[in-house]
């Protein structure tokens, strides 16, 4: 079995291959992943909601659905990837932690992605709008997205340990990379058995910030220009986003756009006081703490992370929510690595805000 948090490599398979196989009037199957721990242990009542919502909404486009959920996380992981060869679709349910899994399974190969957005966090489907808690809404998008062949391509960022040629990690992430205060406060959230995940990361937040301290890393940046930077920093905060939400809301990385090969690098220069740390935390539920002087912010196309003896010692490396392992790690851009499945309204309108964003730049 692979390593928490690593996956094989697949080959590229063509969903009009997959798609026919196995019963010849139905249009191809679609391999779904629930997760009954999902929303707090609610995710199993949740998750029959879905295969029903689901099994409704594809059988009539002529798709067959299949309920390949695992007994871990792993064995779901492991599933999905055999399901992939034959599948036309894998759809997940439940929260970040299941996109996760669905990315790690789908990521760099043709096979599209559906996601029912019905997990505490949610943070990947709010930065794309969707449907979130709505499972007959989700399921018939994802239903409507298989019969038009209504796709969006997206970037993944992807991690991987550098001393070792990414035998210890090599996970990719739909949403961030937390190396810091962030990734502290999402693994005690985790551990939480509070109801919401906004008061989850709520209270991991006011109980880790009460001992926060600046951790010491040594970076190397790649940057917008292929130019190279090498510095140490001495920060509260190191975080890497690929899309823009996180902690259940928190725009923390605002410009984040998924479709241009990048990734956002975003620290604390120093350590705020108190007051300043809570006014900016206000401030990144709106997405509007870049204009904090004590914010950095910066484009990438990738980062090596390592410890530095100065500081504290940095936590463990959460991953879309779920913890891979510990520092050094090299964080880079994978452009196009996600076909996700959209209605074919919602893909017209993302097209358009990328026409218009492309537009915008070469001004
Ligand atoms: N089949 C499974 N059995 C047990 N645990 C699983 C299974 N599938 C996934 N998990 C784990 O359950 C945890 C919670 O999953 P998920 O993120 O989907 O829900 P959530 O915590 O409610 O939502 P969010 O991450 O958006 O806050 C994750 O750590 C995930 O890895």
């Amino acid at each position: 079995m692979p390593p928490f948090g690593s996956v094989g490599r697949r080959s590229m398979i063509s969903p009009a291959d997959s798609g026919n196989r196995g019963s010849s009037h139905r249009r191809g199957i679609v391999a779904v992943l629930t997760n009954p721990e999902a929303d707090n242990g609610r995710g199993a009542r949740t998750a029959t909601q879905a295969i029903t919502a689901l099994r409704k909404a594809c059988g009539q486009h002529g798709f067959g659905v299949v309920d390949i959920t695992g007994h871990s996380r792993e064995e779901s992981l492991e599933n999905a990837c055999r399901a992939i060869t034959h599948a036309t679709a894998l759809v997940v349910v439940g929260g970040d932690g299941m996109v996760s899994i669905g990315v790690n399974a789908v990521a760099d190969c043709d096979v599209p992605l559906g996601i029912v957005a019905c997990g505490s966090g949610n943070d990947f489907a709010r930065g794309l709008e969707l449907p979130i808690s709505r499972i007959e809404t989700s399921a018939e998008g994802i239903a409507a997205a298989l019969s038009y062949d209504s796709t969006i391509v997206l970037d993944l960022g992807h991690a991987c340990s550098p001393e070792d040629g990414g035998h210890r990690i090599d996970t990719f992430f739909a949403g961030m990379l937390n190396c810091s205060i962030d990734a502290a406060i999402n693994d005690r959230a985790n551990q939480s058995r509070l109801p919401l995940g906004t008061l989850r990361y709520l209270e991991a937040g006011i109980r880790e910030a009460s001992r926060v301290g600046n951790y010491g890393f040594h970076v190397s940046v790649v940057n917008e220009d292929h130019s190279v930077n090498d510095y140490d920093l001495l920060t509260p905060l190191l975080a890497v986003a690929n899309a823009p939400y996180i902690g259940s809301g928190i725009q923390a990385s605002p410009d984040s756009d998924l479709a241009d090969g990048l990734l956002e690098m975003l620290w604390a220069k120093w350590l705020p006081t108190a007051p300043e740390a809570l006014r900016i935390l206000a401030k990144a539920y709106r997405g509007a703490h870049l204009d904090e002087p004590v914010i950095g912010y910066q484009r990438i196309r990738s980062i090596t992370i390592r410890a530095t003896d100065e500081g504290k010692t940095p936590p463990v490396l959460m991953s879309d929510g779920e913890c891979i392992g510990t520092l050094p790690v090299t964080v880079d851009a994978h452009g196009k690595a996600l076909r996700l499945l959209v209605p074919p309204t919602v893909r017209e309108h993302w097209n358009t805000v990328e026409d218009n964003r492309h537009m915008g730049e070469e001004r």
